[in-house]
Parts: C-alpha cells; sequence; structure tokens
C-alpha cells in the first residue's frame, strides 16, 4: 500500500451566489480506486479542485498517509493553451519534468525517458509533434503520460477516457488495474458507468450534494442511473 486514504468533511464551496458543492462528506480507503460520477456541472471537478488546494472552501480534505507523504499526480480534464504554439510533446514533457530551464533541450537521458512514458500510453514515436496538431485523445494520452511517470502513490484523474476511442479507453482500463496492483489511490471522475462498474471498488455520486455513495455493482442499479443523468446539475 503507497496510497493515502483521502475524507472529504463536511464541504462546501460557493463561487460568487452559486452554491457547487453542500456539505458533501465522504471517505475514499487507502489503495482503492473510487470512482465520481454525476451530471455535468455536478461538482466533480470542482471536488478535485478542493483536493488539490486550487479553490478556497469550507470544511477539510484531509489525507492520512501510510507513511512519509507521496507522490501526488493528476490527469486533468482538459488541457488549456495557445493550439499556435511551438510546443512539442517532448517540450511539454520536459517542461514538467522541471529539472533544467525549458528553453534548454532536455539531455538524452531525460529524452529517453519521455519516449518511455509515450509508449506506455501508446504514443511511441510521437513526442516531436506539435501539442497543438493532437487530437483530443492524443492530447488526454500525454497527460496520462506525465501523471504515471514518476508513479505516483495518489493519482487523480478527472474524465480520463472522455476524448478516448476503444483502445484508449482499454489502455486507461488496464493502467487502473495494474495500480491497484501496487496499491495507488485512484480517485477516477467518469462518466462511463458499464468502465466504473467494471474498474472502481467504491463509486460516490454527486450532484452538488452527495447523493449516494457504496459498492458500484450495488450503488449503480438501472433506476438510479436513469435518476442520476435525467436532470440537470442542481440549481
Ligand atoms: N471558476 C468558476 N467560477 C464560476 N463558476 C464555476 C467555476 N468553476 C465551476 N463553476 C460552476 O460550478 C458548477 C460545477 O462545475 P464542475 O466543473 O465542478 O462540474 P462537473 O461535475 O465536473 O461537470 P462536468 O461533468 O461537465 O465536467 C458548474 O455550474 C460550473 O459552471
Amino acid at each position: 500500500m503507497t496510497g493515502p486514504a483521502i475524507s472529504f468533511e463536511s464541504l462546501s464551496l460557493s463561487f460568487g451566489r452559486t452554491e457547487v458543492l453542500r456539505d458533501v462528506s465522504f471517505r475514499i480507503a487507502a489503495g482503492s480506486i473510487h470512482a465520481v460520477v454525476g451530471p455535468n456541472g455536478g461538482g466533480k471537478s470542482s471536488l478535485i479542485r478542493c483536493l488539490l488546494g486550487q479553490v478556497a472552501h469550507r470544511g477539510r480534505v484531509m489525507l492520512d498517509w501510510p507513511g512519509a507523504p507521496g507522490r501526488i499526480a493528476y490527469s486533468p480534464q482538459a488541457l488549456q493553451f495557445d493550439a499556435g504554439l511551438p510546443m512539442t510533446v517532448q517540450d511539454f514533457l520536459a517542461a514538467l519534468d522541471g529539472a533544467r530551464p525549458a528553453f534548454l533541450r532536455p539531455s538524452a537521458e531525460s529524452r529517453a525517458r519521455i519516449e518511455t512514458r509515450l509508449a506506455r500510453v501508446g504514443m511511441a514515436g510521437k513526442s516531436q509533434r506539435r501539442m497543438g496538431a493532437l487530437s483530443g485523445g492524443e492530447r488526454q494520452r500525454v497527460l496520462m503520460a506525465q501523471a504515471l511517470d514518476p508513479a505516483p502513490d495518489l493519482l487523480i484523474l478527472d474524465e480520463p477516457m472522455a476524448a478516448l476511442d476503444e483502445a484508449g479507453a482499454a489502455l486507461v482500463e488496464d493502467l487502473l488495474t495494474g495500480l491497484r496492483a501496487a496499491g495507488v489511490t485512484v480517485i477516477w471522475v467518469e462518466h462511463d458507468l458499464d468502465a466504473v462498474r467494471r474498474l472502481a471498488d467504491r463509486v460516490t455520486a454527486l450532484n452538488r450534494q452527495l447523493l449516494f455513495q457504496g459498492a458500484p455493482r450495488d450503488e449503480l442499479t438501472a433506476e438510479r442511473v436513469i435518476g442520476l443523468f435525467s436532470h440537470r446539475a442542481a440549481a
């Protein structure tokens, strides 16, 4: 076991007058794959931003590590950047390494490591492609590549399969299975409920407030699923 347990306690978040999360409390077990599901605008990404410390919120988020705090990695839902930037995949991954100034050519060792990372996500040989020229799925794979190396102890995935084709989704499923075996804690925002049923240990459903949580096979019944996605986000 390398990953932490995570407790959200009475988490509330508002943007101006809009209440995005209301009194949300739940716990994620150490070393588990924990899915967060819910309708668009239901507050899933906002919950992640609270966990990452990116937004001021009420309530508490606590990480309970089994030993010394480990590495936290994050693969965001999307990457915002100017598509015209002359930035290659290699430039992007090297800049995130942060070991040397971004304008210097990465060392041979760093370039080899980037190639290995890319191969792991099915992007072998694409390090010289321009980031702005990648498809949505390829961009998603690059985001996964940066999250997986160095090996994380806590991995936060915000809709990793959203832009992926079937092969890409299968790759993410394989990666998740490997992460579980390694004892990594994974918090996984996902719309594909079949994938959640197959892979997640626990699921939490959010629509601004906590709707239900438990084992996916018990909780994601047909009725619940219809109820979950037939409404817009709560006002
Ligand atoms: N910085 C912000 N300022 C104002 N409102 C925001 C901000 N960020 C998010 N919101 C609003 O908070 C609500 C919840 O958004 P959030 O992105 O957390 O939902 P989500 O469940 O991740 O949705 P999706 O599945 O569409 O990604 C939405 O109504 C969104 O417009």
